[in-house]
């Protein structure tokens, strides 16, 4: 057997019969001059020259790549340009405009920042938080985040999580890049926040959102989109700012938020007055109302005072008026805050070009601070007083009436600096530490450089009197309009406006004549005539000019639904609101009692009046021939004997509810109600279901007539029960008339 064995391969010795082959890579480097010594050599050492020619040539590929890539500034950056040039589209949105809040709902609204990887959460009620306001100040509707302020649109807001357990959680994307898929193709997005630049106290921001593909209507397109869902939601809104919650020195506007867009049908006053404001203002927002005001050299500006008691509909009236004309809302108090000349200055500087400035409080400009000392003027006591007779569920009603003229002037005379020297401070109900805005000051932001043209300007407020003239001067107010108490027509339409929805016809208008009327329509009319008629007596039981709308409204609301309630108990809530006034007239009266005379002759008590407290105390003032001490006295005892006479009625009320009377009228004798008409008291008994006796007598006429007797008899005479202590309650109420022992 022939012993065949390959011959031995030794380094760098070619084999006899073997021939080199072409290098592995295909290429035929035989031809190459030196090779064959080179090939040879590499040989020798076991090295494939083939190999190494493709390392070569990589490396040399590698390092003109990077030798072109760092002949520009940056490798990466260059990349990026690279990239950005020729295969990438991208988007890049600031903070400052409103593009922005587009998009950052469009990524919420479709769960793209709330569902990313890299995300904040915030508490919704941490209001001073920086982190809370710095991450999720634009909520999908564009609303910053202010603690304990819910906003509106928490609802619709995907990027908040709620449940009844405690604050809100909301969860947004947090700076950096983020990269999601839309219709099939990659996107990119890239939040910078600019730590450098702050719009109030949250930095600027970038979003850059980028997509592949050199079309840029791929980004174009959702941003249209983001657009469109942004302005559609917000049609139904209105764009309301206050003053930022910055704990920061400098004051500014905050992001806003949105609130649903009151109609201007359900502000309650002279419809001939609302139509006039509307046109007045929709004819200075025309496009060619600017061109107007430059021909005539006049300012482009716009300037209405709304003044009244608190609660009859200035701030509404500005809330609806943005909405109806779509323009945001900018609210400021003179009152709140630590304003000054200098923040009001740089927020009206800070006004977009269009828009309404609600100024509410302007009465109190010109009011300095004087030390640190949050306490209040020295008329508290006269507040007090006012209190009682204003309603307390009015929020501005304790400060409307602690407040008193500002002395404005003086401070523009002088020419006095802010600190310390007006004497308004000392007058003013407000506390004096908070508020330090001048009436210059005032006055120059209203026309002062700093403000911008095409605003609407609305001041309000609750003392007309207490202004400067030069406040409202035309060219700074072009018109006034004033809120007041309720009257008839006020009060039934804002009956008719709280259960409107009551029997109205679910399809309007898709019914022709009588006969088409099916039974259920017509159940509907009646219910709808029902409540006009409900709210035209609602009307007539409650006294003209005595109480705002906010009150009205305060008592309807609390008989949702229920029309056929409020009707029932309007008189006792008339009732009841008036007390406080006859309480402080008596606590008045008593007051003088002590510095009078003690003896009233019998002659001097008026022969008739009526029992109304209030009446009753004019018709004596006006009839009473007797000294003013001893009318006092007798006014005295006339107050307290209508409150005791209230405080019966109350309790019988109460007593004939509860107990449902029965009408057998043999069984014990029912208590007694009395009838009322305008809310005053009458002299008619009413029994259950309203049924008025006439001629029942009445164990509670007696006793009034008793104590008239009582009264007529002399002050002095403590048999009487009403005058005298013995035999009375701590309540100031007779022993027999609490305890109902009197019926
Ligand atoms: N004329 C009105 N028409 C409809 N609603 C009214 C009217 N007046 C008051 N209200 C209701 O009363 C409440 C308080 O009203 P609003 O805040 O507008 O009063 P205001 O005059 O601005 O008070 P203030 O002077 O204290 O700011 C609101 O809920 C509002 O709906």
């Amino acid at each position: 057997m022939e012993n065949f064995s390959m011959p031995r391969m030794m380094p760098g010795v070619i084999p006899p019969g073997i021939h080199t082959t072409p290098a592995s890579n295909g290429l035929d480097m035989s031809g190459i001059p030196g090779f064959d010594v080179v090939q040879r050599l590499l040989m020798k050492f076991g090295l494939d020259p083939s190999l190494l020619v493709t390392l070569g040539m990589s490396l040399t590929l590698i390092s003109s790549l990077l030798s072109f890539l760092s002949y520009s500034t940056g490798s990466f950056a260059a990349l990026g340009r690279f990239l950005s040039g020729y295969v990438v589209t991208s988007a890049t949105i600031h903070s400052s405009d409103v593009t922005f809040l587009y998009i950052m709902r469009w990524l919420a609204v479709n769960r793209i920042s709330t569902d990313c990887r890299i995300f904040c959460v915030t508490s919704r009620k941490n209001p001073q938080s920086y982190a809370v306001r710095r991450y999720s100040s634009y909520s999908p509707f564009g609303g910053g985040d202010r603690g304990d302020q819910e906003d509106d649109d928490d609802d619709f807001d995907p990027s908040i999580e709620d449940d009844s357990l405690g604050p809100k959680l909301k969860y947004t994307s947090a700076p950096g890049y983020h990269h999601f898929w839309h219709l099939g193709r990659p996107i990119l997005i890239n939040r910078q926040l600019d730590l450098a630049c702050y719009t109030g106290d949250i930095p600027d921001e970038t979003i850059i959102l980028t997509t592949i593909g050199r079309s840029p209507s791929f980004l174009k397109d959702i941003i249209s989109e983001a657009r469109r869902d942004y302005l559609l939601a917000q049609s139904q809104k209105t764009m309301v700012y206050t003053l930022s919650p910055t704990p920061f020195a400098q004051k500014t506007w905050d992001q806003g938020r949105h609130r649903p867009a009151r109609d201007i049908s359900t502000v309650i006053m002279p419809p001939e007055e609302k139509e006039h404001l509307l046109q007045d203002i929709k004819e200075y927002l025309k496009p060619s109302a600017m061109n107007w005001y430059a021909q005539r050299g006049l300012p482009y500006r716009r300037g209405y005072l709304f003044y009244g008691p608190p609660g009859t509909g200035k701030t509404s009236l500005s809330l609806a008026l943005a909405g109806e004309l779509k323009l945001p809302l900018y609210i400021l108090s003179l009152a709140t805050g630590s304003l000054t000349d200098e923040t009001l200055t740089m927020l009206f500087n800070s006004l977009p070009r269009k828009c309404i400035v609600l100024l509410e409080d302007i009465d109190c400009a010109g009011v300095y601070r004087q030390g640190d000392t949050d306490d209040w003027d020295s008329d508290d006591d006269d507040a007090d007083e006012a209190d009682d007779d204003t309603d307390s569920s009015s929020s501005g009603s304790a400060r409307n009436s602690k407040s008193t003229a500002s002395k404005s002037n003086n401070d523009k005379k002088d020419g006095s600096s802010s600190k310390g020297s007006n004497s308004s401070a000392a007058t003013s109900g407000y506390p004096r530490s908070r508020i330090s805005v001048s009436f210059s000051g005032l006055l120059n932001a209203i026309d002062g450089v700093a403000s911008h043209e095409g605003r609407i300007l609305i001041m309000t407020t609750n003392h007309r009197e207490r202004l400067d003239k030069a406040l409202i001067r035309p060219g700074r107010v072009d018109v006034q309009i004033e809120f007041g108490h309720a009257d008839k027509e006020t009060l039934a339409e804002i009956f008719r406006a709280l259960y409107k929805e009551i029997g109205e016809p679910k399809i309007p208008g898709s019914f022709d004549s009588k006969d088409q009327v099916d039974k259920k329509r017509r159940g509907e009319l009646e219910m709808r005539d029902g409540v006009r008629q409900m709210a035209e007596r609602f009307a007539e039981r409650i006294p003209t000019n005595k109480f705002t709308p906010a009150e009205i409204q305060g008592f309807l609301m609390s008989y949702k639904g229920r029309p056929s309630d409020a009707l029932g108990n309007i008189d006792a809530w008339v009732r009841q609101r008036t007390k406080p006034e006859r309480k402080r007239k008596s606590r008045a009266a008593s007051d003088t009692r002590e510095n009078s005379a003690q003896s009233l002759p019998a002659s001097t008590c008026p022969a008739s009046t009526t029992t109304n407290g209030i009446t009753s105390l004019e018709g004596i003032h006006s009839k009473s021939s007797a000294s003013s001490a001893d009318t006092t006295v007798l006014l005295d005892q006339i107050t307290r004997f209508n409150e005791r006479v209230d405080l019966l009625l109350t309790k019988q009320e109460l007593a004939s509810k509860q107990s449902s009377i029965t009408t057998d009228t043999d069984s014990a004798t029912p208590p007694p109600t009395i009838a009322h008409s305008n809310g005053f008291l009458t002299s008619g008994y009413q029994y259950e279901s309203g049924d008025t006796s006439e001629d029942e007598p009445s164990i509670l006429q007696k006793s009034k007539e008793e104590s008239w007797e009582k009264i007529k008899r002399g002050p002095l005479d403590t048999t009487s029960g009403i005058n005298g202590t013995s035999d009375t309650t701590d309540n100031g109420v007779r022993d027999d008339i609490a305890s109902g022992s009197v019926g």
